[in-house]
């Protein structure tokens, strides 16, 4: 683990403002540490050899302690709030980064493992910026100049500082190769509890009416188990390193107290100048012994950021350029030969896939769950990069042109239809930002949902709406664009049979070029052709 990842600076402005800032805290605590000891040395002196008065050198000492504690204080606001610029900065890139990889990449596990990571995963990097950066800093300034000070009243006591010092980052370095392989199960372990808890609460109901719902109280034991183990491991190799820091310190300190001693029997050495060098031995390992202790606070921070660079670093799908995208109103849209594969899968999820999607018409894509239908809408969406095979539309392959271009064109109704808090409106509006409540209401009718409220509110994920509501919001919300082409994902799953009918015909009447994932019947005949996914070569059937 490296004590500061140069990827943290190039990411992040306020990282970079908060490291100049510190090194200037740095050089002023490491002046203020040496005039202190001179001021210590000099007042005791004062007593003890010339019997005089310490009144102006207290004073003085106020002054410097009052100063540290002041630098002190400059340094944790600094601290805390270049950690939250940072955070806050890493928080957007990778968002930003994430939504461009796509839906695809977002799935399954990763998603909660990515929202660990954005909430409590990132806040690890607070005891990294208050503690850790600021002790690395102190560590780099304050033993050098105690050091050189030290050398030009006692050499010999700055040599043997000067040896034992570099004892220290040896031993961190040898810790810190121990730690980061903890850390890094710690943050999984983590992980692996934040996806394993909110499976259980999504799936409780369901689980508490096949009497599984005790079953799951092992399952959350053996996961939390394995989190406590790796913590605790974590705290035992930070109270054992912190040990032989300490030990290897005083041990240090010892021996130049020994010489120094020594030396001042024998009277080679003044009193003043022993008090200087007693007095400021032990700052120069206090900040390398200070940076041992925090290393550990920060540990589970820098695993954190290194997650995060992870995601920075996942390579963006290749996105085309053009900005003459075709009109679908009027050009057809051919998929030739396409397979997908979804990354860690073996099988594809589509083979050899072949589609001719004319402007007008209404094509249904029929076939066995998991057959590839939503994979089919996925990649004509441009949210999965085909392995082999092309998408062609106006005589050009569609990922020459700019994605959101491109994306533009199609009003879409996923299978789980995302909606956001809010009201009913305001989720319609999503399709058209400046759709007049006329327009919503319309929508909403053409969508079979005209008893529905566009005032009632909408809980997150769509809570407070039931299934089949959300299902014929997210309808009105792709019918409210002006898309010419419709792609949609069971879109009459929880209709009943004469909303089915009605949406269907609306959907005919609107004139738009329709892609539909259909089981029943109804839908299946109500298409102007089906097209059957899964089969080695996919059937066209002519209705
Ligand atoms: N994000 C993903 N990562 C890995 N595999 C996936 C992913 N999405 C789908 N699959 C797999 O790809 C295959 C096709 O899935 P797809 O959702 O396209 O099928 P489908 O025909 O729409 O199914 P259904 O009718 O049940 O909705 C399935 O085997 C599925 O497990």
């Amino acid at each position: 683990m490296k004590p500061l990842d140069p990827r943290l600076l190039r990411r992040a402005r306020a990282a970079r403002v908060f490291l100049a800032g510190s090194v200037l805290i740095g050089v002023a605590t490491g002046l203020l540490i040496i005039l202190q000891a001179v001021l210590l040395a000099h007042g005791i002196a004062d007593v003890v050899l010339r019997n005089e008065g310490v009144g102006q050198v207290a004073l003085l000492l106020a002054v410097v302690i009052a100063a540290r504690a002041g630098l002190q204080w400059l340094q944790e606001v600094v601290a805390q709030r270049a950690a939250a610029a940072v955070k806050s900065t890493l928080r957007r890139q990778v968002l930003e980064h994430s939504l461009k990889l796509g839906p695809a990449w977002l799935s399954g596990e990763r998603s909660s493992k990515l929202t660990t990571l954005l909430t409590k995963g990132l806040d690890d990097l607070d005891p990294y910026f208050a503690r850790y950066l600021p002790q690395l800093v102190l560590a780099g300034t304050v033993p050098a100049g105690v050091v050189a000070w030290m050398a030009t009243g006692d050499l010999l006591a700055a040599v043997t500082v000067l040896v034992t010092l570099p004892l220290i980052p040896i031993f961190m370095a040898l810790v810190g190769w121990a730690t980061e392989a903890h850390s890094r199960r710690r943050q999984h372990a983590l992980a692996v509890l934040a996806h394993h808890f909110s499976d259980v609460v999504a799936g409780l109901p369901t689980l508490k009416l096949f009497g599984r719902a005790k079953g799951q109280a092992g399952a959350v034991r053996r996961v939390t188990d394995r989190h406590r183990v790796a913590s605790m491991k974590s705290l035992r190799l930070a109270f054992l390193s912190s040990f032989v820091l300490e030990l290897l310190a005083s041990i240090s300190v010892a021996l130049v107290a020994v010489g120094v001693g020594l030396r001042l029997v024998e009277g080679k050495l003044g009193l003043e100048t022993a008090l200087l060098v007693l007095i400021l031995a032990p700052e120069a390992y206090l900040p390398l012994r200070q940076v041992g202790a925090h290393f550990h606070a920060s540990a589970d921070g820098v695993a954190a950021s290194e997650e995060v660079f992870r995601v920075l670093e996942t390579p963006l799908p290749e996105r085309g350029e053009r900005t003459d995208v075709p009109d679908l109103r009027v050009t057809s849209l051919h998929l030739h030969d396409v397979t997908v594969r979804y990354p860690g899968r073996d099988e594809p999820a589509l083979k050899a896939f072949d589609l001719d999607l004319w402007p007008g018409e209404v094509v249904a894509l029929a076939g066995p769950s998991g057959a590839g239908k939503s994979t089919v809408i996925a990649a004509v969406l441009g949210f999965v990069v085909p392995e082999s095979g092309v998408m062609v539309a106006g005589g050009s392959a569609a990922d020459e042109f700019e994605p959101d271009l491109w994306r533009a064109q199609f009003g879409w109704v996923p299978q789980r239809p995302g909606l956001r808090v809010g009201t009913i409106a305001d989720n319609v509006r999503l399709g058209r930002p400046t759709a007049t409540d006329e327009q919503v209401l319309r929508a909403l009718a053409e969508a079979g949902a005209s008893e529905l409220d566009p005032a009632k509110p909408v809980g997150e994920g769509g809570q407070l709406l039931s299934g089949g509501q959300r299902r014929r919001v997210a309808l009105a919300r792709a019918l409210i664009t002006e898309a010419p082409v419709l792609l949609l994902d069971e879109p009459t799953a929880g209709l009943d049979a004469s909303s089915e009918a009605a949406v269907v015909a609306n959907l005919r009447a609107s004139g738009r070029t329709v892609l539909l994932v259909a089981h029943r019947p109804a839908l299946l005949a109500a298409a102007d052709r089906v097209v059957t996914v899964g089969a080695a070569a996919n059937r066209m059937v002519a209705v």
